[in-house]
C-alpha cells in the first residue's frame, strides 16, 4: 500500500538527530527509540473527559479521586538516547463518585515547563545532567516533576526527587507555583516519596544530593518533619557514605529508614555531558536508621549495609516491641535501571534490557536493631565526616519468592504492623504475545497481586520477630491472590482505596491497565481481598496515556474539607507558593555576575 509519504515524496521525513543530538529544534518529530515507542510514545494530552465508559460496575461506595502521573516528554529530546524519566510530569486525576468516572489531564507548569514552552522547544539536555542544557536556562530549576503527586493540607504536590515540589490545584490541576513549605524548605532536591503518620499527620520527607545546587553529586542528605499544620518541626543534616540513588524510605512510629542504592553520581562524568549515574556492581546496598525526634547529629543516625542489589519501592515498615524494626521492599538481583550501566559500559545494549527483564524482584524482609553496635568509618566521598556503620552487615531475614514492583499498602497502616500488600507483578510463566509486541515497555508487569503475610510473619505489634537478622528464609510467606489479564496487556502501580471504617485491606484496588495491543489504558477497580475474579469495573479511557510511576487516592471528604479550609475566608487561607528563587539559585546568579560558570 501506498504510503502518503509517498504520495508526498518532498515531505521531509529526515530523522531529528544526528550523533545523537537534535538537529532541527523547531522540528516535532520525537527519537524512534524504545523510549519513545509503543505505550511510551509521547502522548501529550491535555484535557478532560466526562462520564467515562464503564463496563461493570463501579462501587457505589467508592467516593474520591484518583491522581497519578507520568513522565511525557512535551518536545523532542535534546538527545535522541533519552530516557523516560526525563519527561515532562503529567498529571492524571480520575474522578470517582457515585458509580461515575471522569478524566483530566494536565501537566505540571514547571519552571522547566513555562521555559520551554516560551521558547517552543527543549532546552533542558540530559536527565539530571544541568551541563547539557541550553545556555538561556543556566540557573533554572530543571526538575519536570515526573514521580509522585500526593494530597498535602488542600493542595497536590507534583515531586521528583531532583528538584522541589510544585502545587496544584486538587480541583483544576492548575499548576500554583513551585512549593517550599511557606519558606520552610529550601532545599535544591526534595524526595518523591514523602511518609505520611497516620496518626499525627505529619508529613517526613527528605533530600539527597541536597548541599549544593542540587547537581553537585555529592553525599549529603536532609530529613524534615511537617506538622499537619504546616510547620516544620525537625530537620537534620547527614552524609551518606557515597553519591547514590535515595529514592524511597519506610516510616516507622520512630524511625525513617532510607535505602540507599548503589546507583552512583559522579560530577567528572556529569561535566563531561554523560549520565549522571552509572549502577556499581562492586558496591553494598545501604540503609541508614534515622530517629525522627532526634537532634540532627551525624552520630544518631545507623548505617546497615548487605550485599550489592537494586532497591524497588518499599511496602511497610514498623517497630516490634523488642524495639527492633522491619522493613519490607522488593529488591532485585542486579540493575534495574539498564539506562545506567556501570561506568565501563558506553551504553546500554539489547542484552542488559533482555537482562533487566530476567532480573527477579523478591519482597525482601529486613530486620534492623537501631541499637546496633556501630563504629565511626570515613570514606572516600563522605570525606572528614563520620558515617556510622552497624558492625555486623545484614541480609534479609525473609525472601518471599514474589516477582513484582510498585509495593502498595493501605496507608492507614504506615507505621504499623500490617498484612496486606499490593504489587504489580511480573510472571514469566504466563503467554506473552512477542511476536506482535516486541518487548513490554517499562518492562513484563503482567499480573496484579495481593499478598497477605502468613501468621508467622504478621505481628501484633507485641510480639517479637520470628525471624531475625542474618538467618534468610527463602519461602512463599502467606497467601498469594494474583490477577492476569492476557497476553497483551501489562499493569501499572496500583493503589489501594481503603473502605470507610474498614478493616486493614478491605477496600478496593485502583490500577491502569495497558493494552499494548490497541495502544490504548483502561482504568481496573477489584475488590482488594479479591483479585483473582477479575475486576468488578473497567473504565474506558478513549485513548493512550503513558507509563506512569506513582498515584494516590484522595476521598472527597478530605478534598472537600480542605477546599473550604483554603477558601480565602476559610481557617487556612489560599496556598502559599514560594516567592522568591531558592538560595542556590541567588547564589548562581550572583557568582555569574562575577564570571563565574557554576557557583559550586
Ligand atoms: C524508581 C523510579 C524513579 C527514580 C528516579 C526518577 O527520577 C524517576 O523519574 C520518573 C523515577
Ligand atoms: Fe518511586
Amino acid at each position: 500500500m501506498a504510503h502518503i509519504f509517498h504520495l508526498a515524496p518532498h515531505i521531509d521525513t529526515s530523522p531529528n538527530y544526528s550523533n545523537n543530538e537534535l538537529t532541527s529544534p523547531e522540528k516535532v518529530a520525537f527519537p524512534k527509540t524504545d523510549a519513545f515507542r509503543s505505550m511510551n510514545a509521547p502522548s501529550r494530552f491535555e484535557g478532560s473527559v466526562f462520564n467515562l465508559e464503564v463496563t461493570g460496575t463501579i462501587p457505589p461506595d467508592i467516593s474520591g479521586t484518583f491522581y497519578r502521573v507520568q513522565p511525557d516528554h512535551r518536545f523532542p529530546p535534546l538527545y535522541e538516547d533519552d530516557i523516560h524519566f526525563n519527561g515532562d510530569g503529567s498529571v492524571t486525576a480520575i474522578r470517582i463518585a457515585n458509580g461515575h468516572a471522569d478524566f483530566q489531564q494536565k501537566y505540571v507548569e514547571t519552571d522547566r515547563y513555562k521555559h520551554e514552552t516560551a521558547a517552543r522547544r527543549s532546552l533542558f539536555g540530559k536527565y539530571r545532567n544541568p551541563y547539557t542544557d541550553n545556555e538561556s536556562v543556566k540557573g533554572v530549576i530543571r526538575t519536570a516533576s515526573n514521580t509522585n503527586i500526593v494530597f498535602w493540607r488542600g493542595m497536590l504536590l507534583a515531586m521528583k526527587e531532583d528538584g522541589p515540589p510544585f502545587a496544584m490545584d486538587p480541583d483544576t490541576l492548575e499548576t500554583l507555583g513551585r512549593y517550599d513549605f511557606e519558606g520552610q524548605i529550601l532545599s535544591p532536591t526534595f524526595c518523591a516519596h514523602p511518609k505520611f503518620d497516620p496518626d499525627t499527620g505529619e508529613m517526613v520527607c527528605f533530600a539527597y544530593e541536597c548541599g549544593g545546587d542540587g547537581a553537585d553529586c555529592g553525599v549529603d542528605v536532609a530529613v524534615w518533619t511537617v506538622d499537619m499544620d504546616g510547620k516544620k518541626t525537625q530537620e537534620g543534616w547527614y552524609k551518606a557514605p557515597f553519591a547514590g540513588m535515595i529514592h524511597d524510605a519506610g516510616l516507622t512510629k520512630n524511625y525513617l529508614v532510607l535505602a540507599l542504592t548503589p546507583i552512583k553520581m559522579k560530577l567528572e562524568r556529569l561535566k563531561q555531558g554523560k549520565n549522571k549515574f552509572a549502577w556499581d556492581p562492586e558496591e553494598d546496598q545501604w540503609y541508614a536508621v534515622v530517629p525522627r525526634r532526634g537532634t540532627g547529629d551525624p552520630g544518631e543516625i545507623t548505617w546497615f549495609r548487605g550485599d550489592n542489589a537494586f532497591h524497588g519501592h518499599v511496602a511497610g515498615a514498623y517497630e516490634l516491641a523488642s524495639g527492633e524494626i522491619v522493613f519490607d521492599l522488593t529488591v532485585a538481583d542486579g540493575n534495574v535501571f539498564f539506562f545506567f550501566p556501570p561506568d565501563k559500559n558506553v551504553t546500554p545494549s539489547a542484552d542488559s534490557i533482555a537482562k533487566r527483564n530476567k532480573l527477579s524482584s523478591p519482597t525482601t524482609r529486613w530486620i534492623f536493631d537501631p541499637k546496633a553496635k556501630k563504629s565511626a568509618i570515613r570514606t572516600p566521598e563522605a570525606g572528614d565526616s563520620d558515617v556510622w556503620v552497624a558492625d555486623e552487615r545484614v541480609k534479609p531475614a525473609v525472601v518471599w519468592l514474589t516477582n513484582g514492583e510498585f509495593s502498595r499498602i493501605d496507608d492507614r497502616y504506615v507505621t504499623k504492623p500490617y498484612r496486606h500488600f499490593w504489587q504489580a507483578v511480573v510472571d514469566p510463566t504466563r503467554p506473552y504475545d512477542f511476536a506482535k509486541l516486541g518487548p513490554p515497555a517499562g518492562g513484563l508487569f503482567n499480573s496484579l497481586g495481593h499478598y497477605t503475610w502468613g501468621p508467622e510473619h504478621y505481628h501484633t505489634g507485641s510480639t517479637t520477630s520470628s525471624v531475625t537478622n542474618g538467618e534468610t528464609k527463602k519461602e512463599k510467606a502467606g497467601l498469594e491472590d494474583v490477577y492476569f489479564p492476557g497476553p497483551t496487556m501489562t499493569f501499572q502501580e496500583p493503589t489501594f482505596i481503603p473502605k470507610e471504617e474498614g478493616a486493614e485491606g478491605e477496600g478496593y484496588l485502583i490500577a491502569l491497565l495497558n493494552h499494548l495491543d490497541v495502544l490504548r489504558n483502561d482504568v481496573l477497580i477489584f475488590d482488594a481481598q479479591n483479585l483473582s475474579q477479575g475486576p468488578l469495573a473497567v473504565i474506558h479511557l478513549p485513548l493512550k496515556l503513558k507509563l506512569g510511576l506513582h498515584g494516590n487516592w484522595v476521598d472527597n471528604k478530605d478534598i472537600e474539607e480542605w477546599k473550604a479550609r483554603r477558601e480565602a475566608t476559610g481557617d487556612v487561607g489560599p496556598v502559599k507558593v514560594a516567592s522568591e528563587p531558592l538560595p542556590w539559585q541567588k547564589k548562581f546568579q550572583s557568582g555569574r555576575a562575577n564570571g563565574q560558570e557554576r557557583s559550586f
